[in-house]
């Protein structure tokens, strides 16, 4: 897997800033500052131009502002370079991602939690209609959001069995909002998605192959990216005008939604989290994550 730096450099923001800072502070001083770890990595293959998109955000790769921006301006890249395809995947070797970052939402003043449902409702458009073939390789717990992400790409695959992967929200008492509902429901039908998201269940991944909330199982993250590689391999000779205009026909429903709802999904969301009693429920949930 070799990195393509002019697409990299294209791509990331930060390592051209890292980059620049470095070379520069290298003139003044013995000893150059470390530079930040980017928040998502991204490595285009040169023989196949399929990008593998790591979320880079210990301990648990919650999603947060920057991280949310990160990736929308690396998919946005990716769409720039006619990417062939792209595998979403996860540096941690038990988490794919612990969904939303919780800290995000939880007494944070208005204008922040509005820039963070934005650059959510954006990052997530950008993923649910990208013209590339895209697949998680979930190496890990994918609870809400992280379920969310996985939901938006074309395949999943999941090392298993004992990470788990699942809409959640309802047991942290809060709500899935619509573009989430039509993600599960677009993969796992209307019936089984009421189950699944009004009891909040999380699956195990045997339970989730065997449900198609994912596509495959595997034993490690290598397998993962290789069939990963496999199922993005089979669009090489499909015209990718074509391939693009039928997932835009096909995901017609959560594009229109996100397109036409913006603004009231950003007032239902604020209405919502807002409340006193959303934010008690959040604060506990934290208290008890750090507890254990
Ligand atoms: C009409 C409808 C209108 C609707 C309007 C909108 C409504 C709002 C919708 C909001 C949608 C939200 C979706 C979400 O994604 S909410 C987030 C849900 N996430 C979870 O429930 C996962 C919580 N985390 C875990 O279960 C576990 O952490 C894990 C992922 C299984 C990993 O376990 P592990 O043992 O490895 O790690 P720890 O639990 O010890 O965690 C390490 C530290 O990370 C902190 N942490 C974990 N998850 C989060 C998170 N999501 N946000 C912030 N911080 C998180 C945890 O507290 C530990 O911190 P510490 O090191 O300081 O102790």
């Amino acid at each position: 897997m070799a990195v393509v730096f002019r697409t990299c450099k294209s791509l990331s923001k930060n390592a051209i800033f890292t980059r620049g800072i470095s070379s520069s502070l290298r003139l003044h001083s013995q000893k150059p500052p470390t530079p930040p770890e980017p928040l998502v990595n991204v490595d285009v293959d040169d023989k196949s131009g399929v990008a593998v998109v790591t979320l880079n955000r210990p301990p648990v790769n919650s999603l947060n502002t920057p991280l949310l921006s990160e990736l929308k301006n690396i998919i946005k890249g990716l769409e720039d370079n006619k990417s062939r395809g792209m595998i979403l995947t996860s540096s941690s070797e038990t988490v794919f991602s612990a969904g939303l970052d919780l800290m995000e939402m939880y007494n944070a003043p208005k204008d922040k939690l509005s820039a963070f449902w934005t650059t959510l409702q954006s990052t997530w458009l950008a993923l649910y209609r990208s013209s590339f073939p895209t697949v998680a390789a979930i190496n890990g717990h994918a609870p809400a959001g992280g379920c969310l992400l996985s939901l938006s790409c074309e395949y999943r695959v999941m090392v298993g069995p004992k990470f788990s992967i699942g809409l959640n929200e309802t047991q942290l008492g809060i709500v899935a909002p619509p573009w989430f509902v039509i993600c599960m429901r677009d993969v796992l039908g209307h019936r089984q998605t009421e189950m699944a998201l009004t009891s909040g269940r999380m699956f195990s991944a045997p339970e989730a192959l065997k449900l198609g909330l994912i596509d495959a199982m595997v034993t490690n993250k290598a397998e993962a990216i290789t069939e990963a590689q496999k199922f993005i391999a089979q669009f090489a000779k499909i015209p990718p005008l074509a391939r693009k205009l039928t997932k835009e026909s096909v995901r017609q429903e959560g594009i229109k939604y996100m397109e036409d709802n913006m603004i009231d999904d950003l007032q239902m969301f604020m209405d919502l989290v807002t409340q006193e009693k959303i934010q008690k429920g959040i604060g506990l949930y934290l208290a008890s994550l750090k507890k254990k």
